[in-house]
């Protein structure tokens, strides 16, 4: 039997830097990349799309399924994501969404209809998978596992400054308050709840710059 490919899972809450620190890390190693969350933020727009009820469980099921997601290269090298078509990138990434995807991904079979779709990104020669339960749930067996943290406050400014750079008009203590919410309600649910998988390197990444995080994870596949 081949060896099976190996996999970088990089878990953590709401803006210690998973997503830029796993797309750097895989442009650097060659591999492909698993943007798990948006996964689940595709769903949550589409819901938001049907204008369905966060409270209607069964409905956000059947959305799941019936949600298709597509991913490809933009002009830029950037990760676009398409829901049921659509190229709904921006709209992925506002807080709206964060927080649709984090209200829907407590639903179990929810993430029981995602799982499939996650694994079969692991294709040679290898995959860096970010999310919350990568390194727990999707690829348990996976060789490498990291997980990143950094302040509340930190990763609050980190989000303020990217949404400021985008246009956005947000306050910090707004989202400071929802990234704490997001990691409470993440951290709490009962179904592959937040956490760092067994054997998971710890980095915290308060004060330290993009290139020294990247450097470190880097250094725990290749020591
Ligand atoms: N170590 C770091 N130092 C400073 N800023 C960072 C660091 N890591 C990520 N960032 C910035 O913080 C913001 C949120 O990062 P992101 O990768 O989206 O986090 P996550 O995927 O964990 O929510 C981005 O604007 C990113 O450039
Ligand atoms: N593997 C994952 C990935 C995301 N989620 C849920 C929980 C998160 O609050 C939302 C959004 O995740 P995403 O990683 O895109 O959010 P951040 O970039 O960390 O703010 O989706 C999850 O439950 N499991």
């Amino acid at each position: 039997m081949s060896d099976p490919v190996p996999v970088l899972t990089i878990d953590g809450p709401s803006g210690s830097g998973k997503g830029t620190i796993s797309r750097l890390v895989a442009r650097r190693l060659g591999w492909h990349y698993l943007d798990s969350g948006a996964l689940y933020r595709a769903v949550g727009v589409a819901a938001g799309w049907a204008d369905l009820d966060l409270d209607d469980a069964g409905a956000l099921v059947r959305c799941t399924f019936d949600t298709e997601i597509g991913f490809r290269e933009g002009d830029g090298g950037e990760l676009r994501v398409l829901v049921n078509g659509h190229d709904a990138t921006d709209e992925l990434r506002t807080e709206t969404a964060g927080a649709a995807a984090s209200a829907i991904a407590a639903i179990p079979e929810v993430r029981a209809a995602l799982k499939d779709r996650q694994r079969a990104f692991r294709r040679a020669p290898g995959l860096v998978a970010d999310g919350r339960d990568m390194g727990t749930v999707i690829f348990p067996d996976a060789p490498y596992k990291v997980f990143l943290t950094a302040s509340a406050a930190e990763r609050a400014e980190r989000r303020y400054k990217q949404l400021k750079d985008k246009g956005v008009s947000v306050t910090m203590d707004g989202l400071l308050r929802e990234i704490l919410a997001r990691d409470a309600r993440d951290a709490s649910r009962t179904v592959a709840p937040l956490r760092p998988a067994e054997g998971a390197v710890h980095i915290d990444t308060t004060g330290l710059g993009i290139d020294a995080v990247v450097e470190r994870v880097l250094a725990v596949v290749a020591p």
